[in-house]
């Protein structure tokens, strides 16, 4: 073994809007923003850097991206062909009550799944990926015993009308690492981007787990032991 074994991987990239344009292509890749859905954004210090609205989100410029100040309260940078990502007061509302880093926004088939099977909360328990989601409240992340909460909200005719119940939402559920919202997607956070990154990633995992749990008649909140009812062999 060597002896950077442990080392942490620190990737090189560090403006913000080139990780946004590079961030948003991966997620197109994935099936999460195509067809102009979905979004991102990055707090660094008191700028928040926000995609625009309404644009193929894999084919973003740095240039392209919202820079907005939250000391002076005025976009420093304000690129006149666009307006700001609808999802705005929401990264805003996870940025203030959250203290995060970034926020990211699918519209994932995993999480409207999710939302259509679950009713006010999708709930996971003893599944080993459970541990790359963080306790959010107290250092450290969940441990394979401890079951996974994110709420769910209702959809709104208008991306911008989901901040109210997001607000919500945050406040009742302290130690939530995301917020899914009925038949739209989900919204996700981190300390920083590449934390809210694995978070999104562990959490869409989750969903599409817990999607095929259902189908196959298991419960994925259920007690360990209880899948073998299920089992035909
Ligand atoms: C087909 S996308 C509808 C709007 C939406 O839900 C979304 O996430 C994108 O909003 P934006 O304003 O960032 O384009
Ligand atoms: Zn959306």
């Amino acid at each position: 073994m060597g002896s950077d074994t442990n080392a942490q991987y620190v990737p090189e990239e560090t403006d913000p809007a080139k990780i946004i344009v590079e961030l948003c292509k991966l997620f197109y890749a994935q099936g999460w923003v195509t067809g102009t859905a979905g979004g991102m954004s990055i707090k660094d210090g008191d700028l928040v850097y926000v995609a625009p609205s309404g644009v193929q989100k894999e084919r973003m410029n740095p240039v392209d991206l919202f820079v907005y100040d939250t000391k002076s309260k005025t976009y420093v940078s304000k690129p006149e062909l666009y307006k700001p990502s609808a999802c705005t007061p929401l990264f805003m509302a996870c940025y203030e009550q959250r203290r995060a880093g970034a926020c990211i926004h699918t519209h994932s088939q995993n999480a409207v799944m999710a939302s259509l099977l679950w009713g006010r909360e999708f709930r996971i328990a003893n599944i080993e990926q459970v541990k790359a989601i963080p306790k959010v409240v107290e250092p450290g992340n969940l441990s394979f015993f401890d079951t996974l909460v994110i709420p769910i909200i209702e959809n709104t005719a208008h991306e911008e009308d989901l901040a109210p119940d997001l607000e919500k939402a945050l406040l009742e559920y302290p130690m939530a690492p995301a917020v899914l919202v009925r038949r739209h997607g989900l919204y996700v956070w981190g300390a920083n981007v590449w934390k809210a990154k694995i978070i999104n990633e562990a959490i869409d995992y989750l969903l599409e787990l817990a999607v095929k749990m259902r189908h196959a008649g298991i419960d994925p909140a259920g007690d360990i032991g209880s899948e073998q009812l299920t089992r035909k062999i």
